[in-house]
């Protein structure tokens, strides 16, 4: 199996504060990886890390082949990104988001018309390409800026809760897009605080309190607390 994530010993301090506490865990090429833990556990700081926007304190961290201390600008090529709080700009159009991202990427506008097209078609989305983003549902915010975040189609796409604030239905949809993504090639990195989304994942990390206290797929975690869903196995481990 191929590594595309590789972390040993990532720590990184606030102050005396250890928000990620010797995190060690690989990602396996093209899976669906899971990354849990409570409120505060340190999730996004880690993520933010991986993703070359901000700098560890100490360990080793490799992106898609590249170092996290001297390649940024090369893991930043090579990734997608998506979080709850930013992803697209609510005062530009739908067409105008497609077209903000594939320039910031340096796609072709041929291959970005051609590519949006389709996308818009996959989605459904053909009649809104010239509404504002603000004016629309949630569910369609977080599928475009899902499909905006691989538009480049990186190696791997990081996504930091990408469904805050929907329902189960509409979670279940926006699921198809992300094992879309997988069957091409591509590797998710996902945190989520919803459990049903935990069991879609082929492996999960639980962290509690900066440090990774579990690792395994659903299935391996489930058998090992002795719990008949993710949840239960989540409240074990999550304080
Ligand atoms: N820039 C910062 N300066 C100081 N403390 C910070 C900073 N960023 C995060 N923290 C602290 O680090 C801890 C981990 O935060 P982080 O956002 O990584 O948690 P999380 O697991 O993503 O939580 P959530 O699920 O709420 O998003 C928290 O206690 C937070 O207050």
């Amino acid at each position: 199996m191929e590594t595309i994530i590789a972390v040993k010993n990532l720590v990184k301090k606030f102050g005396n504060f250890m928000a990620n506490d010797h995190l060690t865990f690989d990602v396996h090429k093209g899976e669906i990886f899971g990354f849990l833990g409570a409120n505060g556990a340190g999730k996004t700081t880690a993520i933010r890390i991986l993703c070359g926007l901000s700098s560890p304190t100490s360990g080793d961290v490799n992106v898609a082949g590249f170092d996290i201390y001297r390649e940024t600008e090369k893991i930043k090529k090579n990734i997608g990104y998506m979080s709850q709080k930013f992803s697209l700009y609510e005062d530009l159009t739908v067409s105008e988001n497609i077209q903000l991202y594939a320039g910031i990427y340096g796609i072709s506008a041929k291959k970005r018309k051609e590519k949006e097209a389709e996308l818009l078609k996959k989605l459904g989305m053909g009649e809104a390409r010239g509404k504002l983003i603000a004016g629309l549902p949630l569910g369609w915010k977080q599928k475009l800026a899902f499909s905006v975040a691989i538009f480049h189609d990186p190696k791997i796409v990081f996504l930091d809760e990408p469904t805050g604030g929907v329902d189960p239905v509409t979670r279940r949809k926006f699921w198809d897009l992300i094992y879309e993504a997988a069957n091409n090639g591509i590797t998710v990195f996902v945190t989520t605080h919803y459990m049903d989304e935990a069991e879609y994942c082929d492996r999960v990390s639980i962290m509690d309190a900066g440090k990774i206290e579990a690792l395994d797929t659903p299935a391996k975690l489930k058998e090992k607390y002795q719990a008949s869903n993710m949840d239960e196995v989540f409240l074990q481990i999550a304080r």
